[in-house]
């Protein structure tokens, strides 16, 4: 049994494990919050809801028994990722360390590259912002119109960084001058008290209060707005910690059926009709004239090339509509008239009386898929594909044929 646990928090998160259930490989999740558990709740399989210890890690790895820990926590989550990481280390647990490669918006959280991204952002998105970037770059966020109402600058209680929100053109009551730490009760206290929609901090990790941050934004309902930093921890993307757990897990694709045998049969001494007498007939037709000789083409009009097949005695011709007789005694039937109704007609009689028929406008018809010939001088070459992929088949069988045109009838190449 291949069992592996999942800390997630991340959309790749979310995907690797809708890729890897579909496979049934088996998951567990922890998520941190309640929003996180909501997500991954429709998903099945068991979740550990809550941040855990390192301890908390560490037994519950030991009591799932798991082969790999996927880690696929947000970059800078790092307090969660060190204690994963040694949490595996302790277990003797593989460890594998999932990274978004590109930031976008995932839940409350929207990650953007820069100060400008964030602006471009709130343009868009109505509602107050508690900005949490310190003063050096407050100027910047005069690109967003409104922000005089509509952002509050917490900065240091220290004359240049007011300076800095004055210059920007802060005024005195969008201006909040307080010292770190904030906990997280204090974050949430001040976006309730300026109604804050958002909060807009950088990716300072866990030293800059970041947590306590994320954990107040959630709980006051508000949408965190990061300013990345340069992610440099190494890690696998979503495509190679898939194949990695798929390996691992031993994980083999299932063997497709196909669909359909290639049943070799004399046509000799067969009766063959074709209802239809356009191109696609006029294909199947010379295609068959090659095996036999005893071809009834049942159709109001005939191609010019049938014409001629008809004139030089190769195949017989009925010029009417196709009636449910014609199938009196036959082996082989092809609908391919322009009439649907007709064609589904042809089916329906060919198949109540066992007898293999090719509709050329429904491959859910078929009994037969008509193949692509490839011939030597002494081999034949069915193919057939899935029904979808006519030109795949067509492409494979041109090929063939050059393969085989290179050889002599020994086999041997020319
Ligand atoms: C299921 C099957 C039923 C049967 O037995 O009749 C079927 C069904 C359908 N074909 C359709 C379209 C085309 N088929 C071709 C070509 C070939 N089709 C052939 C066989 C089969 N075709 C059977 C097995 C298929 C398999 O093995 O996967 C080949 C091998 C033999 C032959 O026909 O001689 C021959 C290549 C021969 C060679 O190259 O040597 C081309 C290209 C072209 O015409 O050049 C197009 C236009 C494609 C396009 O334009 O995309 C449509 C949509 C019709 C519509 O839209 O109305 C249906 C109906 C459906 O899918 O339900
Ligand atoms: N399987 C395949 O590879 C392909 C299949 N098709 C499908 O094959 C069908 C035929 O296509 P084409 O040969 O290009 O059409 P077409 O228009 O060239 O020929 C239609 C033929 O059907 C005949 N016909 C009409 N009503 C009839 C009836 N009641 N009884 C007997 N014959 C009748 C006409 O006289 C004509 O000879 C179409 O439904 C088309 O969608 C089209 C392309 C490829």
């Amino acid at each position: 049994m291949c069992k592996l646990l999942l800390f997630a928090g991340t959309t790749e998160g979310r995907l690797l494990y809708e890729r890897l259930s579909a496979r049934g490989i088996e998951m567990d999740i922890s998520v941190a919050t309640e929003y996180g558990k909501e997500l991954v709740e429709p998903l099945g399989g068991r979740i550990y809801a809550g941040r855990m210890s390192e301890e908390e890690m560490e037994s519950a790895i030991r009591a799932g028994g798991y082969k790999a820990v996927i880690d696929a926590t947000h970059p800078y989550a790092d307090i969660v990722t060190k204690n994963i990481q040694r949490a595996c280390r302790e277990t003797e647990t593989l460890y594998i360390r999932l990274l978004r490669k590109e930031s976008r918006s995932f839940g409350h959280l929207v990650s953007c590259q820069n100060i400008g991204e964030a602006v471009e952002y709130l343009q868009s998105h109505s509602g107050n912002v508690l900005s949490t970037i310190g003063s050096k770059q407050v100027s910047e966020l005069k690109a967003l119109p409104g922000y005089q109402d509509r952002v509050f600058a917490r900065v240091l209680p220290l004359p240049e960084a007011i300076n800095a929100c004055l210059a920007a053109g802060f005024s005195a009551k969008n201006i909040i001058c307080m010292q770190g730490p904030f906990s997280q009760e204090l974050n949430t206290a001040m976006l309730r008290q300026y109604d804050c929609r958002y909060l807009l901090t950088k990716n300072s990790g866990d030293a800059g209060g970041f947590e306590e941050k994320l954990r107040a934004a959630e709980e006051a309902g508000a949408t965190v707005l990061v300013i990345e930093r340069p992610i440099e921890e190494e890690g696998l993307s979503l495509e190679e910690t898939e194949e990695k757990l798929l390996d691992l897990c031993g994980w083999k694709p299932a063997p497709s059926k196909k669909t359909h045998f290639p049943l070799y049969v004399s046509l000799t001494g067969r009766k063959i009709v074709v209802a239809g007498g356009g191109t696609i007939a006029q294909r199947r037709v010379s295609t068959l004239c090659r095996f036999t000789g005893a071809i009834t083409v049942i159709a109001p009009a005939l191609t010019e090339e049938l014409h001629r097949r008809e004139q030089a005695g190769e195949i017989r011709w009925e010029p009417r509509k196709f009636v449910a007789s014609d199938l009196d005694g036959c082996f082989l039937a092809i609908a391919a008239t322009d009439d649907r109704a007709v064609n589904a007609e042809v089916g329906r009689l060919a198949r109540e009386q066992g007898i293999w028929v090719s509709v050329a406008d429904a491959k859910e018809e078929c009994t037969l898929f008509f193949p692509a010939i490839v011939e030597t001088e002494q081999e034949v070459i069915g193919i057939v594909g899935s029904g979808n992929s006519h030109h795949r088949v067509s492409a494979l069988a041109k090929r063939l044929r050059e393969v085989v045109e290179d050889e002599d009838s020994s086999g041997k190449p020319r």
